[in-house]
């Protein structure tokens, strides 16, 4: 009996989809597949399956409830092996590696334990919002400085004092070099589709791309020592700040093998690249929301004035008094999907679903961008409405529609970073919509300038600069010092 793969566009023979494949807004290309072919869409490129799971439920059966044989990673063989992306956990594959450094972030990221990380937070918010206002045209920087400065805190201890901190350079020159040089192309090099030339040697022609891995895997490792090893000195002569490499150390104890170090070494590592392009998307995308919905950003600065008052910025503990503001955040990750078809999962062995064949190999991809518009769950998905959280709805409902659900991805590669970023998402909300007004510009005839809406940014759906006016609340002055 022929195996049936699931349906999808047709394709060339030998290269298959691959001129379907744009790396700009790819997601629209998958939203429309998904309305013509259903829950599950199948393609490939020289043979390798992708498969698009269109529908929460698929990707929970398959990548939750088959997660034994759903949670490798792609190999890659310029980024992981010739980079030594490898030791950086979102690509490293289902292996025991990979298992003891997923240990140790569930277990220094639990909403417990970022309780402690807390005060961290709340530190970094009143130089972000002073950084924010000195140059408001620079915002990207700013956030990713703000992302920067908050991980190496949080993660190492690190407190960044001054633009030229090392530790901070270095971070920001790998995240650069991972984002725009090894990823630039989707991640994928010729020696990805040609492994052989791996053997290439050095001094032939065309092995050009062996010399900047050579390069580029001295940067990462530099990345990945150097704030580690400043944190260890730190713990030797016992002057090391609660954060997540101390409270691995300290659980280790005296019986802290090589491995242990390495795996705390690298996990830390894994997590300042996680949480940068991340964090971006995701309070640009806030910023572009309250400059289109001014309606919102006035709705939620009114409940935080009038639970918070406005001699103070708000903390942790408003967050119950403030509902509102909670429905915005939750439109805030569903419309932005700041991931919208996650991270891709290798297939380990070949699988049967819903009558389908699913051939070993394949890359399986949730695809977190249909979930999110799906008009059923979410009337009018494509509009920005945090009242479509406000309706009193049953809790089965609340829990099913809530987009954390998606967002973060599926199953035993589901984001570490969830409540890390959940919460210091909140946080840098609610102070900006008590601290600031943003909203669209004004040219110099007085005329309103429309924001400008581009997404170049092929894994993150980042908005790329946009107009936009920033200036404080009167009342704000003074708490923030300007
Ligand atoms: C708005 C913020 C964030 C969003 C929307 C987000 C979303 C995601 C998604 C969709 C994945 C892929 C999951 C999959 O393969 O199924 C992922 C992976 C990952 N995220 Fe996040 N993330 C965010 C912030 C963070 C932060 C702050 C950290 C670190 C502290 C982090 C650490 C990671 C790591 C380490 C992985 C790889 C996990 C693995 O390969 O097993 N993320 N994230």
């Amino acid at each position: 009996r022929r195996k049936q793969f699931p349906p999808g566009p047709k394709g060339f023979p030998l290269i298959g989809n691959i001129f379907d494949l744009s790396l700009k807004e790819l997601w629209l290309s998958l939203a429309r597949w998904a309305s013509k072919y259903g829950d599950i869409v199948y393609i490939h490129v020289f043979g390798t399956g992708l498969v698009f799971l269109n529908d929460a439920e698929a990707a929970v059966d398959l990548m939750d409830r088959k997660g034994s044989i759903y949670s490798d990673r792609p190999h890659l063989v310029m980024a992981g092996e010739l980079c030594g992306g490898y030791n950086i956990m979102s690509f490293t594959g289902y292996n025991n590696q990979f298992r003891r450094q997923r240990r140790l972030m569930q277990r220094a990221l639990t909403p417990l334990v970022i309780k402690n990380y807390h005060p961290l937070l709340e530190m970094e918010t009143i130089p972000f919002l002073k950084r924010l206002l000195s140059k408001p045209t620079s915002y990207v920087d700013h956030i990713r400085r703000y992302a920067g400065t908050l991980t190496l805190n949080v993660i190492y201890g690190h407190q960044v004092t001054s633009d030229d901190d090392r530790c901070l350079k270095i971070a920001e020159a790998c995240a650069d070099v991972l984002a725009n040089d090894i990823a630039g192309g989707g991640f994928l090099w010729l020696v990805d589709v040609l492994p052989f030339l791996r053997h290439l040697p050095m001094w032939v022609p065309g092995s050009g791309f062996k010399h900047k891995a050579i390069r580029w895997k001295a940067q990462l490792t530099e990345f990945a020592t150097v704030p580690y090893e400043e944190f260890k000195e730190k713990m030797e002569n016992g002057t090391a700040k609660l954060c997540y490499c101390s409270t691995l150390v300290e659980a280790a104890g005296k019986s802290m093998t090589e491995q242990d170090e390495f795996d705390i070494k690298y996990s830390a590592n894994t997590m300042y690249s996680a949480s940068l392009d991340t964090t971006i998307t995701i309070v640009t995308s806030f910023m572009l929301c309250m400059v289109q919905n001014p309606d919102v950003r006035i709705k939620a600065q009114a409940e935080i004035d009038r639970v918070v008052g406005k001699d103070r910025l708000p903390d942790f503990n408003d967050r119950p008094s403030l509902p509102y503001l909670e429905c915005v955040l939750s439109e805030v990750f569903r419309w932005t999907a700041p991931v919208p078809y996650a991270l891709p999962h290798r297939l380990m062995q070949d699988d049967m679903y819903r009558n389908y064949f699913i051939p070993r190999g394949s890359f399986v991809f949730a695809n977190i961008w249909t979930m999110t518009r799906n008009e059923e769950m979410y009337p009018n998905a494509d509009a920005f409405v945090p009242g479509r959280f406000e309706a009193d709805v049953d809790e089965e409902v609340k829990k099913k529609r809530d987009p954390r659900n998606f967002v973060f991805g599926f199953g035993r590669r589901r984001c570490p970073g969830l409540y890390l970023a959940e919460q210091s998402t909140w946080l840098l909300m609610a102070s900006m919509l008590a601290a600031l007004d943003i909203q669209k510009a004004v040219d110099d005839k007085g005329k309103v300038i429309d924001p400008e809406v581009r997404y170049e940014n092929s894994v993150f759906r980042m908005p790329a600069q946009f107009k936009m006016d920033i200036r404080p609340r009167e009342h704000a002055r003074k708490l923030m010092n300007v």
